[in-house]
C-alpha cells in the first residue's frame, strides 16, 4: 500500500465501546490515557484532531450495579448518561496530563439534516480547534434513540468528518480491520487492506458484532465509509490493541483497512 497522509490537518479519530472498557465493564485507564497521548502529539503537530468516544452505555451499566449491558431503549439512555459523565471526567484528567483541554459535543446524526444546526456545530468545532482544545463526542443517547438501538457512532463519526470537513477518519476497533467474513467465527477469514468502493459484495462480507461491549459490528463501520468516499474522506478501519497503530497510519503503514475517497485515490 502506498498511501500518503502528509496532507492531513483534520482528522477524526472514533474509538469504539470494546476498545477502553475493560470486560469488566470498568473504563480502561491505559486506553484511554494512551487515546490521550496520541491525540496530545498528533496536536503538537499542528493536526486539528477530534475524538468520537463510545463506552458510555457499557461504563454506566457497570456504574449503575446491572449484572449485563442494558437491552432496552430508556435503561441505555439511563446508563449513557451516567456513563458519559465517568468517561468525560477520564479523558479530562489524561488530556491534562498531555496539557490539553477536552469540550464535550453530544451530537445527533440531524447534524446534517437541519443546516442550522451543520452551521452551528462546525462554527463550535472550528472555535476549539482555534483555541486548541481537542473536542470529544458521542451521541446524545437521551435524545436520539434511534441510534442507540442500533449503536451508531460509526455513522456519527462519518458525519462529523463530513460537516468539519475533516482529511481522514480512524475507527478503532477490536479487530484490525474488515476480513472477507467475521473472523471472530471464521479463523481462515483474510483482511482487506484497500476498498476503493462500497457495494453489495463488501456488505455480504460484513457482520454484527461478537462483543459485549460492541454494538454495530462491521455493517455500520461500511455505512460510514460510504459516507466519507462521498466526500472525497479517506477512512481507515484499524485495531485499537495498540494505539501506536495511529501514528503507522499517518506514516501509511498497511495495517488495517483503508478506504479511499480522498487525495490517496489513484495513488495506491
Ligand atoms: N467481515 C468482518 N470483518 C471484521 N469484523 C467483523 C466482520 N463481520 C463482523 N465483524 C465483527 O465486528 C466487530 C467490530 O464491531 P463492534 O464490536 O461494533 O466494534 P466497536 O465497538 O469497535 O464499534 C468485530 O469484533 C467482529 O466480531
Ligand atoms: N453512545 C453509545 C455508543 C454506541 C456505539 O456506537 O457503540 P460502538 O459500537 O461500541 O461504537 C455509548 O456511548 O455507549
Amino acid at each position: 500500500m502506498n498511501t500518503n497522509f502528509n496532507h492531513i490537518k483534520r482528522l477524526v479519530i472514533k474509538v469504539g465501546s470494546s476498545s477502553i472498557t475493560h470486560e469488566t465493564g470498568e473504563i480502561n485507564l491505559e486506553k484511554i490515557d494512551q487515546l490521550a497521548w496520541e491525540c496530545a502529539n498528533l496536536r503538537n503537530k499542528g493536526i486539528e484532531v477530534a475524538l468520537v468516544s463510545s463506552g458510555a452505555i457499557f461504563a454506566g451499566a457497570h456504574r449503575m450495579l446491572l449484572s449485563e449491558k442494558p437491552k432496552d431503549t430508556p435503561r441505555k439512555q439511563a446508563a449513557s448518561a451516567v456513563g458519559q459523565v465517568a468517561l468525560m471526567n477520564t479523558y479530562a484528567r489524561s488530556f491534562h496530563n498531555y496539557n490539553y483541554q477536552v469540550a464535550q459535543l453530544l451530537l445527533t446524526r440531524m447534524i446534517e439534516e437541519n443546516t442550522t444546526m451543520g452551521v452551528n456545530v462546525k462554527n463550535a468545532f472550528d472555535e476549539l480547534f482555534n483555541l486548541n482544545v481537542v473536542p470529544i463526542i458521542n451521541e446524545n443517547d437521551a435524545i436520539s434513540t434511534l441510534e442507540i438501538e442500533f449503536g451508531d457512532n460509526d455513522k456519527l463519526s462519518a458525519v462529523v468528518a463530513r460537516i468539519i470537513q475533516a482529511d481522514l477518519l480512524i475507527l478503532l476497533s477490536d479487530i484490525d480491520g474488515l476480513y472477507n467474513s467475521n473472523p471472530k467465527t471464521n479463523p481462515q477469514a483474510k483482511r482487506l487492506s484497500l476498498v476503493e468502493k462500497v457495494d453489495e459484495d463488501l456488505y455480504k462480507m460484513a457482520g454484527n458484532a461478537i462483543s459485549s461491549a460492541g454494538t454495530g459490528g462491521m455493517i455500520t463501520k461500511l455505512d460510514a465509509a460510504k459516507l466519507c468516499m462521498e466526500r472525497g474522506i479517506d477512512m481507515v478501519i484499524a485495531d485499537s490493541q495498540d494505539l501506536s497503530v495511529i501514528r503507522k497510519i499517518m506514516d501509511g503503514e498497511d495495517v488495517g483497512t483503508l478506504f479511499v475517497g480522498g487525495k490517496n485515490a489513484g495513488l495506491v
